[in-house]
């Protein structure tokens, strides 16, 4: 491993970045745990996430009953079941691993402004602690694509259309079989919400998001690249592999 600067470390590996990030995540939960009775995270539910959620599901240290977890993005239109729900991901990899004290994830299957209401009072409800997320190839923070990005949003969550880098992404990753398959709308937390967590917990992996890093760690902070608002962030930890990071 190499570390560039306190916050920024990259591995040889996918592997060993994600590895690495539980390590941290985990650290740091055992340590709020000291000091306060509940920790409200957000989690990702993407590819570059694997790793770190299988080092988490596994942690012996961290007590999960006190732990209130939310997703921060979810597919409009997407049948009732399908492997591709966010949701669906996150229970497969963590949330059915673990006896949470709470999870609240985002579902787009019924009324969409009451789903809004609905996240937007529990995340409101409490500061939140820790976010762990990835960045898309577009340098998309959650569903905050370039078109969409607002620094300044003043909601929590808000229904956005996807651009074509980012769905395009989700065939890249495996995710759908082609680009028609993948939605068009979604559901995210908007990028202030993100931002608010005292801690932020970022894996990036894979060549295909060495111009994203590039942008996120050095280019100039602006919604064209919206993961370049990352850098204003106080506590920013990024866990990047080789392939995604050049220097
Ligand atoms: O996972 C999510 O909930 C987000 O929609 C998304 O922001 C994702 O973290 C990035 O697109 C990275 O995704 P990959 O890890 O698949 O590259």
């Amino acid at each position: 491993m190499s570390v560039l600067y306190d916050n920024i470390h990259v591995f040889l590996t996918a592997k060993e970045a994600g590895q690495a990030a539980g390590r941290a995540v985990e650290e740091h939960l055992v340590l709020l745990q000291k000091q306060q009775k509940e920790v409200r995270m957000i989690f990702a539910a993407a590819p570059s996430q694997d790793y770190l959620l299988d080092y988490l599901s596994q942690s012996t240290k961290i007590v999960w009953e006190n732990v209130v977890a939310f997703n921060m993005d979810e597919y409009i239109g997407l049948p009732v079941g399908s492997p591709q729900l966010f949701a669906s991901y996150l229970e497969d990899r963590l949330f059915s691993k673990v006896t949470l004290g709470a999870k609240y994830t985002i579902s787009a299957e019924g009324d969409i402004n009451e789903e809004i209401q609905r996240v937007t009072a529990a995340i409101t409800a409490a500061p939140i602690d820790l976010v762990c997320l990835g960045i898309g190839e577009n340098g998309h923070l959650a569903f905050n694509d370039p078109p969409v990005a607002d620094f300044d949003d003043d909601q929590v969550i808000k229904e956005v259309e996807l651009d074509l880098v980012c769905r395009q992404q989700q065939v890249n990753d495996g995710c759908f079989a082609t680009l028609d398959d993948v939605p068009a709308t979604a559901l995210t937390l908007t990028i202030p919400t993100l931002l608010q967590a005292d801690a932020l917990f970022c894996v990036v992996v894979g060549k295909h998001k060495r111009e994203a890093v590039a942008q996120a760690v050095h280019g100039a902070i602006s919604t064209d690249w919206p993961a370049t608002i990352l850098r204003t962030h106080a506590n920013c930890n990024y866990f990047f592999d080789k392939d995604s990071y050049t220097e």
